[in-house]
């Protein structure tokens, strides 16, 4: 019952805004991750129906055991839509079933209602702007070459048709060198190259701040990154650096520096030094870091003005923006 307590907490939020869908589920637990993700979102993108057939099935008014919407939005979406509700048995899960029947006839009722032959006709379409956004793959030449990653694309068949109009397109961006395009449904997450830290998923407006930075590739360079956590910023410069002269990477979290310090060592960057501590709390002329020419700041969370290909999920069709936080792709 506990994953589902903890995909209704993303629920709420969500709604109270506390931050973007992406944002929000990098804060659940590792372990419970993809399986809570995968229910929040599929949860949203039914949720308008959800809402009809709990409200018709007078399930909320009826069973005060389920003490909100959300967790009986992600318990009857499972029972409607899934193999049923994934716990053992218990007095949560015996409330909903009671109303299993009520539930599936309202159900069925909306898609006649509708006009709907299939289930996935209910779900909410995406939002136009979201669905124009390519998969930004940054390639991380502190591993490997651009070259070397379009050819390794190619010969797994992809071409270079651009992102769009093809399901294998993909493009070299015209702006930020190293930054590839692919069509905005192409997954990475078990992708090796991902995984090895070859590619990066960075979106491209985070991609600026490092290429216009431009840190030179030299022995003697010291820069800083101020607020580096989780890092796709720092490995960025890492790459622009080549991996040489001397990078200070500021955390003051402890749990983000954690991040940091994984992505770091995935991406293969050596030049690094990740630090535990408050950049403020730093003397200005400390010898370390005194002779620092570049310095990187990007301490807010906010991601006002971007377009989240999640963030259409939320509310009733109303367009909302990302407030992009924490470990999400166009950090
Ligand atoms: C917007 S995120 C940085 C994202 C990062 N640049 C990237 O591209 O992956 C801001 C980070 O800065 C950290 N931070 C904020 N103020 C800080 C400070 N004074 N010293 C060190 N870290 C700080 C926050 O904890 C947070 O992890």
């Amino acid at each position: 019952m506990n994953f589902y307590f903890e995909a209704a907490k993303v629920l709420d939020r969500l709604d109270a805004k506390q931050g973007s869908i992406k944002g929000v589920i990098a804060t659940v637990p590792e372990k419970d991750r993809r399986r809570t993700a995968a229910l929040v979102i599929e949860t949203l993108k039914y949720k308008t129906v959800l809402c009809d057939v709990i409200t018709a099935a007078n399930l909320l008014k009826e069973e005060r055991k389920i003490t909100s919407l959300n967790l009986a939005l992600v318990l009857v979406h499972d029972l409607l839509l899934v193999n049923g509700i994934q716990t053992s048995e218990g007095p949560i899960k015996q409330a909903v079933l009671r109303h299993k029947t009520r539930l599936r006839s309202e159900f069925q009722k909306i898609k006649i209602k509708r006009g709907v032959k299939s289930t996935t006709d209910l779900a909410r379409t995406g939002d136009d702007r979201a669905e124009k956004i390519p998969r930004y793959v940054r390639v991380n030449t502190t591993c490997w070459t651009t070259e070397e990653a379009v050819e390794s694309f190619l010969s797994r068949g992809y071409t270079m048709t651009g992102p769009f109009g093809h399901s294998k397109g993909f493009a070299k961006d015209q702006h930020i060198p190293d930054l590839l395009l692919f069509p905005p449904d192409t997954q990475f997450v078990d992708d090796p190259l991902l995984h090895t830290g070859k590619i990066i998923l960075q979106d491209k407006a985070s991609c600026f701040p490092a290429y216009i930075l431009a840190p030179p590739a030299a022995n003697g360079t010291v820069v800083i990154d101020a607020t580096a956590a989780p890092g796709n910023k720092t490995s960025h410069l890492c790459a622009l650096m080549k991996n040489k002269g001397k990078l200070y990477a500021f955390e003051r979290d402890r749990k983000r520096f954690a991040t940091l310090q994984t992505m770091l060592n995935r991406a293969k960057c050596r030049n690094t030094e990740p630090i535990n501590a408050d950049f403020l709390t730093i003397a200005p002329d400390d010898e370390k870091y005194a002779t620092a020419t570049h310095i990187l700041l990007d301490p807010s969370c906010s991601g006002s003005g971007i377009v989240n290909r999640l963030d259409h999920l939320l509310a009733n069709g109303a367009m909302l923006i990302a407030f992009a936080e924490g470990a999400g792709s166009h950090r």
